[in-house]
């Protein structure tokens, strides 16, 4: 089960093979950045990557939920209380519901406070007849398709630490404001995409343990899970709570090969498994949560219903359709409860403003309706309507639906806490 792989150090990745890592024209420039970055406060404290480790070992032993959500590709012009706080509610609003339904901790987690670096799926961009460097979220280069926009600059690695230390500013403020009637704990995650950066966020523990400080959860994605791989290497080495995004691809053979090389000690709450099939694939997970589950692999099994379930418009539009994200959800809750295993979350691209950028929901946003509110730099998100619907279809389909959870609230009147949160709030003071 063990990993014998070779000693780990912060930089080991650099001699690993590196998939969607820009370059820089002139390093010295880039050293500069990053030593200055270097010698900045971490953004996250140890303490609080530790508890959340414990809390997402609960959640793997069948006790609580993760909700993880926020923007596909968080932007810098974003960075203002409103968005911020929309975010922060609509996933507490969310988490609420669950919570009351289920009578399980939810663990918060938000896509925010550093998810601003993307993997893209070609290196170049083509708009009429004209090829740029494809975005690659802001803290790589800008989203406007103009060419100077578009080349990398170390700057913006040092603009991403502020505007997300700004971020978490304000949201240990909100969280604090809502523990005043009991919120429970906030925590953030983004992809850990930009090693360099992640490498300059490094911090040793009193025994020598090496945690990365940019956030409380990192992952890797689909496009860098590759074994021989700088991220599979970079995450292998930090304490961190870490997640995989698998896709419809990943073998039983190379999934066990991950598990060995990211969780070698088999300890709970330090690895989940982010299912990303599709709902055209989601039929493939019952055969690996088996598999899984007879080699004895502590794991926490979380649904991504929207990466897998991408599609795109006549116009070219990027979208995707809620009966599928539904549809994906439905069947990892179907595959768990066949198969005895416990679904411990959900990660959703979401955002509290009233966006179009899905098609269908309650509302049923159609195509033309993407033309008028579509705000992503990146990926679509659900909008606040769509999220609780969502949320309402996992209450129902877990099955542990109360009577007073089983319709969503609207979304116009989630500005305080709805009545169903104090079984909720009950678990987070006890922990
Ligand atoms: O968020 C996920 C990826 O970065 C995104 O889906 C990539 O999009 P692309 O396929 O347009 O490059
Ligand atoms: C890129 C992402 O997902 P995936 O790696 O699953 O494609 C993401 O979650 O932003």
């Amino acid at each position: 089960m063990f990993s014998n792989r070779t000693p780990w150090s912060p930089s080991s990745w650099q001699s690993m093979s590196q998939r969607q890592l820009p370059h820089y024209q002139d390093d010295a420039a880039l050293q500069q950045v990053l030593a200055r970055i270097q010698s900045y406060p971490r953004l996250v404290a140890i303490s609080e990557i530790r508890r959340l480790t414990s809390r997402m070992a609960r959640v793997a032993h069948g006790r609580g939920f993760i909700l993880q959500g926020g923007d596909c590709a968080e932007s810098f012009s974003d960075f203002c209380p409103k968005i911020i706080r929309q975010h922060y509610h609509l996933l507490q609003q969310m988490a609420a519901m669950i919570g009351a339904a289920s009578h399980q901790p939810v663990v918060r987690i938000g896509r925010i406070a550093g998810q601003y670096a993307k993997p893209r799926s070609s290196a170049m961009e083509c708009v009429a007849g004209q090829e740029l460097p494809s975005y690659r979220g802001d803290m790589i280069n800008g989203a406007e398709f103009q060419e100077q926009a578009r080349q990398t600059d170390p700057l913006r690695m040092e603009t991403a630490y502020f505007k997300a230390a700004g971020s978490l500013n304000y949201l240990r403020s909100l969280n604090s404001e809502a523990n005043a009637s009991r919120a429970g704990s906030y925590f953030t995650s983004h992809e850990a995409l930009l090693l360099p950066y992640e490498q300059s966020m490094l911090e040793q523990d009193a025994m020598g343990n090496w945690y990365c400080g940019s956030g409380h959860f990192l992952w890797i994605g689909e496009r860098t899970r590759a074994l021989d791989g700088a991220h599979v290497e970079f995450l292998r080495g930090v304490c961190n709570p870490i997640g995989v995004k698998l896709g419809p691809t990943v073998s039983r053979e190379e999934l066990i090969r991950l598990i060995d090389v990211l969780n070698p000690f088999n300890e709970a709450g330090r690895l989940t498994l982010i299912v990303r099939n599709g709902a055209a694939h989601i039929d493939r997970l019952p055969k690996l949560l088996e598999a899984i589950q007879l080699e004895g692999r502590e794991v926490l099994w979380m649904c991504d219903p929207m990466h897998g379930n991408g599609i795109q418009t006549a116009d070219g539009i990027k979208t995707r359709d809620f009966a599928s994200i539904q549809a994906e959800l439905n069947g990892f809750l179907d595959a768990h409860r066949k198969i005895g295993t416990h679904p411990g979350g959900v990660h959703l691209e979401l955002t509290g403003l009233n966006v179009s950028e899905c098609l269908g929901g309650p509302s049923k946003v159609s195509e033309a309706d993407l033309a008028t509110g579509y705000l992503s730099a990146c990926d679509p998100r659900l909008n606040p309507e769509q999220a609780m619907a969502l949320t309402a279809t996992l209450v129902n389909q877990l099955g542990l639906a109360s009577e007073r959870a089983t319709s969503p609230i609207a979304p116009k009147a989630q500005v305080g806490l709805p009545a169903v949160h104090a079984q909720h709030l009950d678990w987070e003071s006890r922990v």
